[in-house]
């Protein structure tokens, strides 16, 4: 496939080495939001990791084009809607997932499947970390989110999420709401975990990236699973055909 990477930072050198080497063609990068200007290249599809701020203008630019594009960016959620009807207008096609890594997504189903079973057992508090290198712009994580939004569908026990400054095991619970650390240490790709403690024992899940490939694959097999569709899909609609 032709492919325009938008975002030419850790995720878009890692995508550019990864695609050429499963013959893939590069045709061109954005790395700032003037390399739009007198924009003449085709491609079949963009692949955009860049930063919150930019990532909307960024759909926008390629709905405009008629360029498929898949996103990982995460903390651009509130211009969701935006995106959405950009999307209809144009007849755009927009792939979209938080954590592009397929043993994050199995994890996310784990990870419902255990709020549900600690649905009843209330003696069980639960608290989130996740764990990013220095240079990451967001918290809590586009991945910790998510999996916040599972626990909150899957166990009626808990009605929101809090961000929360640093490891406080005692007494940090709020009445209903679990705590999520954001923790930022040098050169952590990105670990996750839940752990639910009772006074007797603890049960703690945790998903840890060992590198970038993983993220990058996932989202070359998006793009690959994009070409021809029209509309907004994600993880679930790629790996339900699997
Ligand atoms: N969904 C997933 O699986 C993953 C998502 N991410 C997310 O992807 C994003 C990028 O991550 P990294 O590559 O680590 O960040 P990075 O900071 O290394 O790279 C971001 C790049 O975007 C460029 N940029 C700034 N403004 C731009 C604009 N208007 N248009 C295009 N590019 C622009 C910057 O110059 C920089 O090179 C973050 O939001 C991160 O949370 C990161 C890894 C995996
Ligand atoms: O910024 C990162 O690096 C990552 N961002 C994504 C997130 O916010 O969840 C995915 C992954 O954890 C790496």
């Amino acid at each position: 496939m032709k492919i325009l990477l938008i975002g030419y930072g850790k995720m878009g050198q890692t995508l550019d080495k990864m695609a050429q080497a499963a013959g893939h063609e590069v045709v061109g990068k954005i790395n700032q939001a003037s390399d739009w200007d007198n924009f003449e290249l085709e491609a079949e599809v963009a692949i955009e990791f860049s930063q919150p701020d930019a990532a909307l203008n960024n759909y926008l630019a390629c709905f405009e084009r008629g360029i498929p594009v898949v996103s990982g960016t995460t903390a651009w959620l509130a211009d969701w809607d935006k995106m959405a009807a950009a999307c209809e207008e144009k007849k755009g096609a927009f792939f979209y997932a938080s954590n592009f890594s397929i043993g994050v997504n199995l994890f996310f189903a784990l990870n419902e499947r255990l709020a549900e079973l600690m649905a009843g057992q209330p003696q069980y508090q639960l608290e989130m970390e996740e764990i990013h290198h220095l240079e990451k712009k967001d918290a809590p994580s586009g991945t910790a989110i998510s999996l916040a939004q599972g626990v909150l569908a899957h166990n009626k026990r808990f009605e929101d999420w809090y961000l929360a400054e640093f490891p406080n095991l005692e007494g940090s619970q709020k009445e209903n709401h679990f705590p999520i650390f954001a923790l930022r240490e040098a050169g952590v790709p990105g670990t996750h975990s839940l752990k639910y403690a009772s006074s007797e024992d603890e049960i703690i899940i945790t998903h840890r990236a060992k590198g970038r490939i993983g993220f990058a694959a996932g989202a070359l097999k998006a793009a690959e699973w994009l070409a021809g569709k029209n509309g907004v899909f994600g993880m679930k609609d790629l790996l339900k055909e699997q």
